[in-house]
């Protein structure tokens, strides 16, 4: 680099926390800084870092003088606030008091910003500050900024994807090595890859923050947690998994928004559950903690977005992105985008959705039980498209049992709920193994 250093003051950084993804933010500022000083205009001066652990070794990067176990004393007179410590609190009220004092904000907290985004885009607008987030969905993938900048000026019909890399690494583990779902799981947490409480992975949580996020934006609609159906990977067994392959399908934890008119009507669906895609379906080969995303605009057409969408270095690359950008603009003035929430659609649940299914069940295996299960399925005007079935071997004096995986057309998802509790009544059918949605057909 042969120009000078930008002779501007140094902008004042607070990182609060120093983990998985903080400790790499700091690196890169720690190994780049003369670069991003020059892409800034300005050097950037780290001047806290809070953590709850003081004594814990953070490698050369970490200057100790700077760690504090006091976040408020860290934000104190800073210009920008990079907030990587997660949860709800206290990060909801320091990122609020940083940008009430005139501080732009850096998150990669999905979950905060999911529960309440609206607070934290009310103080950005407020105080005439930035909120930026790329961090916050599908870690490295530049999506957030494509949606909320490059499609600004297009109609976003629905945005389809693998946004949550934990739960990919643990389905894709069990599927390619039979790893059980214990071990896939304690894989991806060492990686760095889970949140601090997982259950917010498997449980389908965190990719609703993410669906949550990707439809306020897409569709400029406020849409909160409450608003996205979410189920997660818990219940997906190995004799699942086995059954997608024997059909030529995967099973992937897919986020879904997308704009579903009706009746002249137009209103917001916004889901996260595990499905069975086609083998030959993109998304179906997206292994590990990869992330892809679909997004499908009204004159772009179809564009994908494919990247490590988890991880310390990936996630630091997006906050990294985010922290250029808002200290740009401290430099050289204006204010990034602002909440749009202007359509204000309303949201349909999901059992007004027409889905297929696949349909495990253990039943008696004696003559007719086949022609009631497809009777009752038929009664709700669902109507099957491929049926397997395999004699379970009976234990002594049981009666013989059988397994039926079914698939069905697509059907109204309210029709499906009312023939499973009638299938659940019935007593040819001794259990109801497994639903999965099937997508991507
Ligand atoms: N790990 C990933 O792959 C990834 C990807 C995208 C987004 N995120 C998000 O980034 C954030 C951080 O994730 P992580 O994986 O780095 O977590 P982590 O648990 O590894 O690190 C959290 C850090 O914050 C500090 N911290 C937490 N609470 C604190 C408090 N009250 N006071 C002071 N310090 C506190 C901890 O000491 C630690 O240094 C979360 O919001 C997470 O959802 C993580
Ligand atoms: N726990 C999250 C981190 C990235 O947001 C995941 O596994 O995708
Ligand atoms: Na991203």
């Amino acid at each position: 680099m042969t120009d000078p250093l930008p002779d501007h003051a140094p902008l004042r950084v607070a990182v609060l926390g120093a983990g998985t993804v903080g400790a790499d933010v700091l690196r890169v500022i720690g190994t780049s800084g003369d670069e991003l000083a020059h892409r800034i205009g300005a050097p950037l001066e780290v001047t806290g870092i809070a953590v709850t652990d003081l004594g814990k070794d953070r490698g050369e990067h970490v200057d100790r003088a700077l760690l504090t176990d006091d976040p408020a004393s860290a934000i104190a007179g800073a210009d920008i606030v990079v907030e990587v410590m997660g949860g709800i609190e206290p990060a909801r009220t320091l990122l609020l008091e940083a940008m009430s004092h005139g501080a732009s904000v850096v998150t990669a907290n999905k979950a905060l910003l999911a529960q309440d985004g609206v607070a934290l885009y009310e103080a950005a607008d407020a105080n005439g500050v930035d909120l930026h987030f790329e961090a916050a969905v599908a870690g490295a993938i530049p999506l957030v900024r494509p949606i909320r900048e490059s499609l600004a000026g297009d109609r976003i019909e629905k945005v389809l994807g693998i946004v949550n890399g934990t739960t990919n690494y643990v389905l894709d583990a069990m599927a390619r090595t039979g790893a059980s779902f214990d071990d896939a799981l304690a894989s991806a947490q060492e990686l760095g890859y889970a949140e601090a409480d997982p259950t917010a992975d498997v449980e389908g949580h965190d990719a609703a923050a993410k669906a949550s996020i990707l439809a306020s934006l897409a569709f400029h609609t406020r849409v909160g947690m409450q608003d996205v159906h979410c189920e997660g990977i818990t219940s997906v067994t190995a004799a699942d998994i086995a059954a997608a392959s024997r059909m030529g399908r995967t099973i992937k934890l897919l986020s879904i928004v997308e704009r579903v008119e009706e009746e002249g009507e137009e209103r917001v669906s916004a889901r996260v559950y595990p499905a069975m895609l086609p083998d030959s379906h993109p998304l179906a080969s997206v292994s590990e903690a990869y992330n892809a995303v679909f997004v499908e605009a009204e004159a772009a057409g179809s564009l994908m977005f494919y990247g490590q969408g988890a991880g310390g270095a990936p996630t630091a690359s997006a906050v990294l992105g985010d922290l250029v950008t808002v200290a740009r603009q401290r430099v050289h003035g204006g204010v990034g985008p602002r909440e749009s929430r202007y359509a204000d659609l309303g949201i349909i649940p999901v059992d007004a959705l027409r889905n297929a299914f696949y349909v495990s069940l253990t039943v008696q295996d004696k003559p007719g039980v086949l022609a009631e299960v497809a009777g009752t399925l038929s009664s709700h005007g669902i109507s099957i498209s491929t049926i397997h079935q395999e004699t379970e071997p009976a234990e002594e004096g049981e009666p013989e049992r059988a397994r039926i995986g079914i698939a069905t057309y697509r059907a109204l998802e309210s029709a499906m709920d009312s023939a499973l509790d009638d299938l659940d009544s019935s007593g040819a059918v001794l259990t109801i193994d497994s639903v999965i949605r099937l997508e991507g057909e």
